[in-house]
């Protein structure tokens, strides 16, 4: 038996689609294009890949993308300006600071300086705490996307057993938050979890966000379980031609392996084409939630938790 794909690529593409149409109405009846600034310290390939895949994306939709690019030796003092000015430019109603930052600067200051009606990413601890509390907040977009996909393959999540592997503030934690605000029984492992692959066959939703290559295998997993990969890996792929200046390539992989977990589980998100593509679809979602927010304006159904 090989398990169902769930297929973020072709849900991330029918969410975008409205996203663009709310763009339109907000265009068309309030005169209001939603902007999305994204901030991008130092130079990180993956993080290049995805803000360009973002901004292009960003535009795609009808919304304005600013782009600002910093070199890594930028002081904390000069990037909390720019967050300044962002948060008062009436353009701009989404702002996203790329993680990690380089060491010399403290992530929890400069994301809690961002204005939390405009933290499209749910970081700041206004957030965290709206969200922790069960109050009206801005979802972080990874575990929003993820639990977007389980909501449409499950309809009601209720009474669910969830194991979480992994447990940072921009996936693990707001990813368990969310599993028990759907009523799941929620637990979240971690590097010193004891009994970690028993633990993980008790999952009915098993969500992996670790980012070790292909840690999870096929038999931590229960039969017909659910699970979503978050997991991003570049590992080298030898079975590949080299390239022409003779290194190797490289390929994605996920925190599971794929191959063997795709024989037991139910249901399970590829990588590439499954959360990834989630993330930067809910960030545009995000934004348009946030400037109807801004602007006074009923809030489009079906974009947000
Ligand atoms: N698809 C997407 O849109 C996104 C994908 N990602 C990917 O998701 C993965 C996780 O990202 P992120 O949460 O930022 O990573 P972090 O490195 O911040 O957190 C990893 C977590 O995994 C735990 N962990 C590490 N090793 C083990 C182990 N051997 N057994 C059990 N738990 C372990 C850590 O435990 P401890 O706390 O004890 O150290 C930690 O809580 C990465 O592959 C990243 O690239 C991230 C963001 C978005
Ligand atoms: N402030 C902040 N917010 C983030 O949301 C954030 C961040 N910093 N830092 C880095 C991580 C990582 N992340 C990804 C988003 C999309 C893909 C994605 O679209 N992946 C494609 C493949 C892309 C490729 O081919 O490289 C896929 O899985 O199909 C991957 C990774 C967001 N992150």
């Amino acid at each position: 038996m090989s398990a169902t794909l769930l297929d973020g690529k072709a849900f991330a593409a029918t969410l975008r689609s409205k996203v663009s149409e709310h763009v339109s109405g907000l265009k068309e009846t309030h005169g209001i294009t939603p902007g999305l600034a994204v901030v991008l310290v130092g130079e990180d390939p993956a993080s290049e890949v995805y803000v360009r895949n973002k901004a292009r994306q960003t535009v795609e939709t009808g919304m304005q993308s600013f782009e600002h690019r910093l070199p890594a030796e930028t002081s904390e003092a000069d990037l909390l300006v720019l967050i300044d000015q962002l948060n008062t430019d009436p353009a701009v109603h989404g702002i996203l600071v790329q993680l990690p930052l380089p060491g010399h600067m403290n992530a929890d200051l400069v994301i809690n300086a961002i204005e939390p009606a405009k933290d499209v990413d749910g970081f700041h601890i206004s957030n965290v705490g709206l969200l922790g509390t069960g109050q009206k907040a801005m979802v972080p977009c990874t575990p929003l996307g993820c639990l977007m996909l389980l909501r449409d393959h499950f309809g009601s999540l209720s009474g669910l057993n969830a194991v979480v592997v992994g447990r940072s503030n921009i996936v693990g934690k707001p990813m368990a938050q969310l599993l028990l605000g759907d009523s799941c029984t929620v637990t979240i492992a971690h590097s010193r979890t004891k009994g970690i692959e028993a633990l993980c066959r008790s999952a009915d939703i098993l969500v992996a966000a670790v980012g070790r290559p292909e840690m999870i295998k096929g038999d931590w997993i229960k039969s017909g379980a659910t699970v979503i990969d978050v997991g991003i890996n570049r590992i080298d792929a030898p079975e590949k031609a080299l390239r022409e200046d003779g290194t190797v390539k490289t390929r994605l992989v996920g925190d599971v392996d794929f191959d063997s977990a795709v024989q037991i589980a139910g249901a399970i998100t590829p990588v590439p084409g499954g959360v990834g593509p989630m993330t930067i679809a809910c960030l545009l979602a995000n934004t348009v939630t946030a400037c109807c927010r801004a602007n006074g304006l009923p809030e489009p159904q079906g974009l947000t938790a």
